[in-house]
């Protein structure tokens, strides 16, 4: 696993933003193949969506060959509520960027049969060839989409009650009222996030500097889902220094001296890419 420290949540923005650019146009995307990203809604991921919109205005990006998969919806809220995180990716992302609709996936917490729905969005990315890149965001209990505390670490797409911590941290986007925020979510599982080829996940803020101290420091624990990503290849957990406000003073020193050689690391790893030799086989180190 690797740690990024930046200074704000602008900064976070902007390297998970040029990250993500550079991981799909090296991928080079076609009809054929195109590169499959996961997606989290939360007031987090917000400024990598604005810098990706920006890369794509300036022609240095575009999503005409990208698959989405949203990690999560929640149960029984109306598709064009302003809450959904229908309207939510939409607003924020997808109406600014070049996807075609057709290639948004998002849970539908209204369908009919709710089992059959995550069943069917599992199958979906299976068709798909798996997610290349899983971007995710946290919450206060460490968990990711809506994993929360004592889900399975290896559960897949399911229906999910969610934590009266997490109602009343979300009570914010309904007017602070909390009987109108919804008890269940359809969310992807542990297990599905853990079996994409990359995990990028942006935690900002004080607030979550619990859990990320958790997630890191700690063992693997179901309680903070997110420290499963311990579990993972190819992980990698960008932060702002408000995050970081529970970690050991060795750690972060620990994860900025990482970075120090992780650019000449990264440049040996493209150089091998660019002749065609695929990351698992690259002899230099793992990345994580
Ligand atoms: N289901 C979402 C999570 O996927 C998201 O990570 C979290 C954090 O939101 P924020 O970034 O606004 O703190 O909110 C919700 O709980």
């Amino acid at each position: 696993m690797r740690l990024i420290i930046r200074d704000d949540a602008a900064a976070v923005g902007e390297y998970i933003g040029n990250y993500i650019c550079k991981r799909i146009n090296e991928f080079a995307p076609t009809p054929e193949k195109p590169f499959v990203l996961g997606l989290p809604t939360g007031s987090s991921p917000i400024p990598t969506y604005k810098v990706l919109i920006r890369l794509v205005k300036e022609g240095k990006l575009s999503f005409k060959n990208v698959v989405t998969f949203n990690m999560d919806e929640y149960v029984g809220l109306p598709r064009d509520h302003p809450e959904s995180y229908h309207t939510f990716m939409f607003r924020e992302f997808f109406s600014h960027i070049d996807i075609p609709p057709t290639q948004v996936n998002i849970l539908n917490g209204n369908a009919q049969d709710l089992i059959t729905e995550c069943n069917s969005y599992e199958a979906r990315i299976k068709k798909y060839g798996g997610i290349e890149l899983f971007l995710g965001g946290i919450g206060e209990d460490g968990h990711i989409a809506f994993n929360e505390p004592g889900s399975s670490l290896s559960s897949r797409t399911r229906i999910k009650t969610l934590a009266y911590d997490t109602i009343l941290a979300n009570a914010r986007f309904f007017n602070n009222d909390i009987s109108a925020v919804p008890r269940m979510a359809l969310t992807v599982g542990v297990g599905t996030v853990l079996d994409s080829r990359e995990v990028v996940v942006v935690v900002t803020g004080q607030r979550k500097a619990l859990a990320l101290s958790k997630a890191i420091e700690e063992g693997v624990n179901h309680l903070w889902t997110l420290s499963a990503l311990q579990l993972h290849k190819w992980a990698l957990i960008v932060v702002d220094e408000d995050a970081t406000a529970e970690l050991h003073v060795k750690t972060v020193k620990y994860f900025k001296s990482i970075e120090r050689v992780q650019d000449e690391v990264e440049a040996m790893h493209e150089a091998l890419r660019a002749k065609g030799i695929p990351d698992n086989e690259h002899n230099i180190g793992s990345m994580d």
